[in-house]
């Protein structure tokens, strides 16, 4: 059975109804997610820094979904357009028949708009299938300086394509040719300018600022009709700043598709394309002068960076050393010395398990020990607060049964991210399986003072465990050069090692205590083999 989409909004939409479901089609979709959708009718960029492709990561990035209608294949780098070949107007009209027809969009969003053909074809598909919001992103000169959409085609857009928008986005030159060439060189100019557009007839104008000359804010500047407002962010120094003007504009229509208002749409946008240049303001991409930047913040994680995380590795479980604020303070020492020592010793893996920090001090200190980890390829995880795990990057979050779920730990972290839970029986085993945890940590073993009310399972439980386990399997709870040995002498096969605290860290020499611990536990996997 198909879906009708009764949300038939009029072009003049109203933001208060935006998703608003008829009582039938609500019951026919029960069970179905309706995803907000942007429809971006606009031309390819082959360097994908500007165009459809910029159109598509600013909508993936605000999780919205986004259709493509292309007006025009563009040759296209970091240095300038080479070639544009615009296509034709039929193919163009196919193109809307069937995304409109079928998909029913909430929001279109316009970008390059090549020829007087394609700006009629598009007038007449949105009378035919009326959307939610009309953006128009007016793109008629590259930031390379090259022609896009030529001077023809403004008549059409004063007069078909405007008075059809809610919001149309010129930046500076794009402002000054609809206004048949005024110059525009300051905020008031900018301001009497998003007033003369008003007048053409879109329901809002925000001419862009970010070629403004010597401004040290990068300032928007919208007109409503009635009420000027200004939005202003930080301008940031980087050359990768090809695109802003086409994700502005699509993230403001994902915004619209989400429902919200124009005001907090245009914010939202705004915060968003300052914090993804802001970002990927050092990143290379091209040798030409104007580079694109990092719409889904992700790309400086895959820098060929020295010291990167690595895939996990179940032998990493080998020697875990667990952090203890307690015994840093009795020591007199800092959770950094403490790893330090630990990795001089031989640990394997770390986690940072700082119950009492401040969270400021805690972050900080992550952050000094991810560096001395990753330099010496030893894994870091934070206990518990996926908060820092996520603000310092750490390699990924261990978990109790009575914090958050691992399941949603891994939708929080990625999929990337190594994820361990503390299991004491088989069902909690197969639950952090399901839920897609790494590895499990399995104890209390021994009795210990480290955990209060923490139930010890014996040699046995840790045996019965293991062997249920999909996962391997790190041992903790009260182990230490004295008894590690009886562990692995368990010789199961998911068990890869065993977590340590007070036998490291509430000891005089950590480094010492380390390089004993991993002598015993050296020699009792190779006298099992
Ligand atoms: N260097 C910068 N730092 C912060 N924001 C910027 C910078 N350059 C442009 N912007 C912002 O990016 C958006 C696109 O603006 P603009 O560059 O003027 O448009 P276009 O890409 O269409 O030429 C605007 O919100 C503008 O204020
Ligand atoms: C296909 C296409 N569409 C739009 C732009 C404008 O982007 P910018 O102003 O950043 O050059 C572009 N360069 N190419």
């Amino acid at each position: 059975m198909g879906f009708h989409c009764s949300h038939v909004f009029s072009a003049h939409h109203n933001p208060k109804n935006f998703l608003s479901l008829s009582p039938v089609a609500a019951m026919q979709r029960e069970d179905k997610v309706r995803v907000p959708h942007v429809l971006t009718v606009a031309g390819s960029d082959s360097g994908a820094g500007a165009g459809i492709q910029a159109d598509l990561k600013a909508c993936a990035s605000r999780g919205v979904y986004c259709s493509t209608v292309i007006t025009a294949v563009t040759a296209q780098n970091t240095a300038g357009v080479q070639g544009v070949n615009i296509v034709a107007d039929e193919f163009v009209a196919e193109q809307l028949n069937s995304v409109l027809s079928d998909m029913r969009p909430d929001v279109v969003k316009t970008g390059m708009l090549p020829s007087i053909g394609i700006v009629k074809v598009l007038c007449q598909s949105l009378k035919e299938f009326p959307v939610g919001a009309l953006i128009v992103d007016p793109v008629m000169v590259s930031t390379s300086g090259d022609v896009l959409a030529g001077p023809s085609v403004l008549d059409t857009f004063r007069q078909d394509l405007l008075p059809m928008a809610d919001i149309v986005t010129p930046n500076l030159k794009e402002a000054s040719a609809l206004l048949g060439g005024v110059s525009l060189e300051t905020v008031a100019d900018m301001r009497s300018a998003a007033k003369s557009i008003h007048d053409i007839g879109p329901r809002n104008v925000l001419v862009k600022g970010g070629d403004l000359p010597d401004s040290l804010d990068a300032i928007d500047v919208l007109f409503d009709g009635k009420d000027f407002f200004e939005f202003r962010s930080s301008r940031i120094k980087t050359p990768n700043t090809h695109g802003t003007g086409c994700s502005l504009a699509s993230s403001i229509a994902a915004e619209l598709a989400k429902g919200s208002p124009m005001i907090s749409a245009i914010k939202v946008a705004k915060r968003y394309i300052e914090s993804a240049l802001s970002y990927s303001k050092d990143i290379i991409i091209g040798n030409g002068c104007q580079g694109p930047f990092d719409h889904l913040l992700k790309l400086k994680n895959n820098e060929p960076r020295l010291h990167r995380q690595r895939p996990f590795d179940p032998t990493d479980l080998f020697l875990y050393a667990v952090t203890d604020s307690r015994m840093n303070l009795k020591w007199g020492r800092s959770i950094t010395d403490g790893v330090k020592a630990a990795i001089e010793g031989g640990v394997t893996m770390i986690q940072l398990r700082e119950k009492e920090a401040d969270t400021r001090d805690f972050l900080e200190a992550a952050k000094a020990c991810l560096e001395i980890c990753r330099f010496h390829g030893v894994p870091l995880l934070i206990n518990d607060r996926i908060d820092v795990a996520l603000a310092c990057d750490a390699d990924g979050v261990h978990v109790g049964q009575c914090d958050m779920p691992a399941s949603v730990v891994r939708t929080l972290l990625g999929p990337e991210k190594i994820i361990g839970v503390s299991c004491k029986t088989p069902e909690h085993a197969q639950q952090a399986y399901l839920d897609g945890a790494d590895y499990i940590g399995c104890g209390g073993v021994f009795p210990t003072n480290t955990k209060e009310n923490n139930l010890t399972i014996g040699l046995d439980g840790l045996k019965t465990v293991c062997l249920a386990s999909k996962l391997p399997v790190v041992a903790i709870g009260g182990i230490g050069i004295s008894n590690a040995h009886s562990v692995m002498d368990l010789s199961v096969p998911n068990l890869k090692g065993v977590a340590v605290v007070s036998a490291l860290f509430d000891r005089e020499s950590i480094s010492t205590e380390t390089q004993k611990l991993h002598r015993v536990l050296t020699e009792s996997t190779t006298s099992i083999r």
